[in-house]
């Protein structure tokens, strides 16, 4: 697929296209993060797509999950793989271009043009590694805000996101309520749970267990990432983010490109050789260090803990209308989780609706052919457009 980007307004910052059609803008600080650090400056990494109407009224912003990027419909400039989620996002999609002004960025802490743990600390003129701050999903939706004040987007029709995407838009809805017209909340949690919380764990031992990641000094010449390390992790989360159901229909316990059982430890089974095509494949893009900075910050993350221990006060006057979307599958951030965030809407007395879609795919059934999730996002979002 074409990028279709649209050209956002410069207003004085500095900005350029280091990454493909991307563009990458840095703005200027002082930027207080909730854990109390202080960074001079940010560099955001994204796309837009689409044009801004002479009211400003039709900007949508999508936000992406632990290791999306701003890439969300557009092909990838290094890989050529289309964007992460064109079956939402596009011409004839319910976000598309004809008729909304779409941005996405690639969220701070991130690997892919945004400020991280690999950016040179201006203070230093080395990477940041482990000496970047860190971040919460509230310092995210921040960054994001000062990037749509430099695109001239005061108020958002709609923030949409899945999974980590869907927290940051609790976070934008919760922060600046006023610039919210609407919510789109797919597959995700108001906070994180215990299991959330272990999981996430074993994937940051598993980085740390690595002998290459050194403390995550591991940027210099020469230098070997903690790939081992981190195709763990990724292969341990990619099991959360599958079905026991779609595993078994999908692998079941066939066996890998042979007859009989080897009776030993290569990928005999199906599903061994796919978790490791997915963990190798995934260091192939994605940084170690931000990795744990993101899991670190989605494990902070609790809307409820934020104000004052009640998950409506976060909604109260709140005139967002919200959609959410949970799926039967997922047991990641399942459909209880959803419907805690709809309690708290309707006792804050704001708007909400709300599906629990079926699907075999688990969590990323969001990222997945499922129609009838296209079907509620493109309703909702023409109903608070009329
Ligand atoms: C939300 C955001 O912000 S973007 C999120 C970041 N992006 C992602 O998470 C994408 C990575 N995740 C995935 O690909 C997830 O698996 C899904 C669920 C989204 C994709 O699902 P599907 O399209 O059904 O793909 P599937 O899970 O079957 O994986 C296909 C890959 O596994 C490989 N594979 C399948 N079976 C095997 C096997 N037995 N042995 C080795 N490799 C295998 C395929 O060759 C293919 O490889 P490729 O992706 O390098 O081409
Ligand atoms: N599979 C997606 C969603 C995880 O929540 C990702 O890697 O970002």
């Amino acid at each position: 697929m074409t990028a279709f980007l649209g050209t956002p307004s410069a207003l004085g910052m500095s900005e350029d296209a280091r990454f493909g059609l991307s563009r990458v803008v840095t703005l200027p600080g002082p930027f207080a993060l909730d854990g109390g650090a202080v960074l001079a400056a940010v560099d955001i990494a994204y796309e837009t797509y689409g044009t801004l109407n002479a009211e400003r009224s039709n900007a949508v912003l999508i936000c992406h999950a632990l290791t999306g990027d701003h890439h969300v419909a557009s092909d990838h400039p290094r890989t050529g793989k289309p964007g992460w989620w064109t079956r939402m996002v596009g011409p004839g999609q319910p976000v598309d271009p004809a008729r909304h002004f779409i941005v996405c960025a690639n969220v701070l802490g991130s690997c892919m043009g945004s400020s991280g743990p690999a950016s040179v600390d201006p203070a230093t003129g080395r990477p940041y590694a482990m000496r970047f701050p860190v971040i919460t999903l509230r310092d995210m939706a921040r960054a994001q805000a000062l990037l749509m004040d430099h695109l001239g987007v005061r108020v958002l029709l709609a923030v949409v996101g899945g999974s980590m995407g869907g927290m940051q838009v609790l976070e934008w809805a919760a922060t600046y309520p006023d610039r919210v017209r609407s919510a789109v909340v797919i597959a995700s949690a108001a906070r994180h749970s215990a299991q959330n919380i272990a999981f996430h764990e074993v994937g940051r031992q598993a980085i740390m267990a690595d002998p290459n990641w050194r403390e995550g000094e591991y940027y210099g010449p020469g230098d070997v990432p903690p790939t081992a390390g981190l195709a763990v992790a990724r292969m341990a989360a990619h099991i959360t983010y599958l079905s026991e159901a779609g595993l078994t229909e999908k692998f079941g316990r066939r066996l890998q490109a042979r007859e009989t059982k080897s009776f030993g430890f290569d990928a005999d089974f199906q599903v061994e050789s796919y978790l490791r095509h997915q963990g190798i494949s995934f260091t192939d893009r994605f940084d170690a260090n931000s990795y744990l900075y993101i899991t670190r910050a989605m494990d902070y993350f609790d809307l409820a803990e934020e104000h004052g221990g009640r998950l409506a006060n976060a909604f109260a006057g709140s005139a967002t209308r919200f959609c959410l979307v949970s799926f039967d599958s997922d047991w990641l951030y399942p459909t209880s989780e959803s419907r805690a965030i709809v309690h708290a809407l309707n006792a804050a007395g704001a708007a909400a609706s709300f599906v629990e879609l079926s699907s075999p795919f688990g969590h990323d059934a969001f990222l997945l052919d499922v129609p009838e999730l296209n079907r509620v996002v493109d309703g909702f979002l023409r109903a608070v457009a009329a």
